[in-house]
């Protein structure tokens, strides 16, 4: 096993997917498209799921579990905004050798699936506000360059989808989950997120509005989406008659409910290495990784005397089973072919937060040497001092890797007034925030002007590289003053708010 041998900033996507297959936390499958998500990333994912499922649970969600197969006559219902999407449907028409009567969907999301029998279920306001979880997986035959984690054909997410009396209540629900979306990103994830609203021309057609947490990749100095929920208004339970009696009396007209649905992906694991892997390998924030400390003997020669020897190895499993004790996420490696500056390498590749050297000397000073992933740092801790300096150095990675990365989002969100400074400072691998009319074609029109460089030539067209233009990526919660007069960046009409343009994934 050699290390990276690409370089982050020269090739990101050759150093990406080095980093993931080297780092053992994916590798790649024979159907294009597929990955295998190896221990490491699912770990992360394990965490995710935790810390999700216990906040929607406290919030009345129930999980549920829905058919991954979707009949055509069921999937069309949603004709308006399914046609959009149409072609990453995946179909089932043949089951050994003879052909399905119908062909059947795999399911690209759960709507269709689910709100047949929402109708069915749902009688009586009482019975309001309902709220399912489905932990699947679900399948868009997209034909855009893949990307492991990013864009794939198969991932796993979680769709949250909930029916409510009142358009308010419903309203609370998009943005309590999009709160725990942003928590996500910044407790576990260390990952700084824009929350926003998406424009009309973005977001999910078949709702009244997505909200959205926006993430920012350095390196490229492209948007990401990060997770979405959507207010749906009564689109869907007026499509698939899910209504109550009006609470007022049985005389007044049936109430169309008021619905949300959330997602989250696997995409959030690619974010991550993105953002916080170097040179070296994977840096993984301590709250998600599978190993948060990885045990080291070192200081042994073939001049070592047993007795030494063996006092090293038995105060490596004493400090092991101690430190997974007090809920450390420990593993070690005794393995006896390689050296300790070969295994420093490997675990650094692999991206575990915190290596503790265990030597002799060491050992007679009754501490460990702890050595930080992040920074490199050494310091010596006391080992009966471990139990809290191991926990309060985790959350100082933590804390650092997401300041690192919060002062690179804050000093990339550039405010930009005029037009011609708007393509200069995308090519600058900023994220612009500008005032902007809200008009669909203005926003179609930046698109195609932004996809420009500061010459004005256009880009050549690399057809595995996303678009050079720029989306909206959110209308972000936190607004600048809107100054009274203020002119939209591109079209000259009046700007009725600030919105966050970019490059994006
Ligand atoms: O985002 C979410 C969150 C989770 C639940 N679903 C919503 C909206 C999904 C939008 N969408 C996205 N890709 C699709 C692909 C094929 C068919 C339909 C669709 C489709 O409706």
């Amino acid at each position: 096993l050699i290390g990276v041998t690409v370089d982050k900033e020269k090739d990101f996507s050759g150093w990406y997917q080095q980093i993931l297959t080297k780092g053992e936390m994916l590798d790649y499958y024979d159907v294009s498209g597929c990955y295998i998500m190896r221990p490491a990333s699912y770990a992360v994912w394990e965490q995710i799921q935790k810390f999700f499922d216990e906040k929607i649970k406290s919030d009345g969600v129930a999980n549920a579990y829905f058919p991954m197969f979707v009949s055509s006559k069921v999937l069309e219902k949603e004709k308006d905004h399914v046609e959009g999407f149409a072609p990453e449907v995946a179909w089932v028409t043949r089951a050994g050798s003879s052909d399905l009567e119908e062909p059947i969907a795999i399911r690209p999301t759960s709507e269709t699936v689910m709100y047949p029998y929402y109708a069915k279920w749902i009688r009586s306001h009482r019975d309001l506000p309902f709220k399912m979880n489905q932990w699947n997986s679900v399948v868009r035959w997209e034909f855009k360059h893949p990307q492991p984690f990013l864009r794939t054909r198969e991932f796993l997410w979680q769709e949250g989808h909930t029916v409510h009396l009142t358009h308010e209540d419903a309203e609370g629900q998009v943005l309590r989950i999009l709160d725990w979306y942003e928590e996500i990103y910044r407790e576990l994830l260390a990952v700084p997120v824009v929350k926003g609203v998406k424009t009309e021309n973005e977001k999910f057609a078949g709702g009244k509005f997505t909200t959205t947490v926006e993430g920012y990749i350095p390196t490229t100095g492209r948007g990401i989406q990060g997770a979405t929920s959507h207010h749906l208004g009564q689109n869907f339970s007026k499509m698939f008659n899910i209504t109550v009696e009006n609470p007022e009396g049985s005389d007044k007209p049936k109430i169309y409910t008021h619905q949300t649905s959330w997602g989250l992906s696997t995409r959030v694991i690619g974010v991550m290495v993105m953002i916080h892997s170097d040179n070296k390998g994977l840096v993984i924030p301590p709250r998600v990784s599978q190993y948060q400390t990885v045990i080291i003997p070192v200081g042994l020669t073939s001049k070592t005397t047993k007795e030494v020897v063996d006092n090293v190895y038995s105060s490596c499993k004493d400090l092991e089973s101690r430190l997974k004790a007090s809920g450390i996420r420990v593993t070690s490696d005794y393995r006896d072919n390689y050296s300790p500056g070969w295994k420093f390498s490997n675990w650094e590749l692999k991206g575990v937060p915190v290596r503790l050297e265990v030597g002799p000397k060491d050992l007679a000073n009754k501490s460990v040497l702890a050595v930080r992933r992040d920074t490199g740092a050494k310091v010596a801790i006391k080992l009966d001092e471990l139990d809290t300096e191991l926990p309060k150095l985790l959350d100082a990675i933590h804390e650092n890797l997401y300041q690192t990365a919060k002062e690179k989002f804050d000093e990339h969100r550039v405010l930009v007034h005029e037009w011609s400074d708007f393509v200069h400072q995308l090519n600058k691998k900023n994220v612009v925030v500008a005032p902007w009319c809200g008009v669909p074609e203005c926003e179609d029109e930046i698109k195609d002007k932004s996809a420009k460089q500061d010459n004005g030539e256009d880009f050549e067209v690399d057809e595995k590289a996303p678009s050079m233009g720029a989306k909206s990526l959110c209308i972000p919660y936190s607004q600048p003053e809107l100054k009274a007069g203020t002119k939209c960046i591109r079209c000259e009409k009046a700007a009725i708010n600030y919105t966050m343009f970019g490059r994006s994934y």
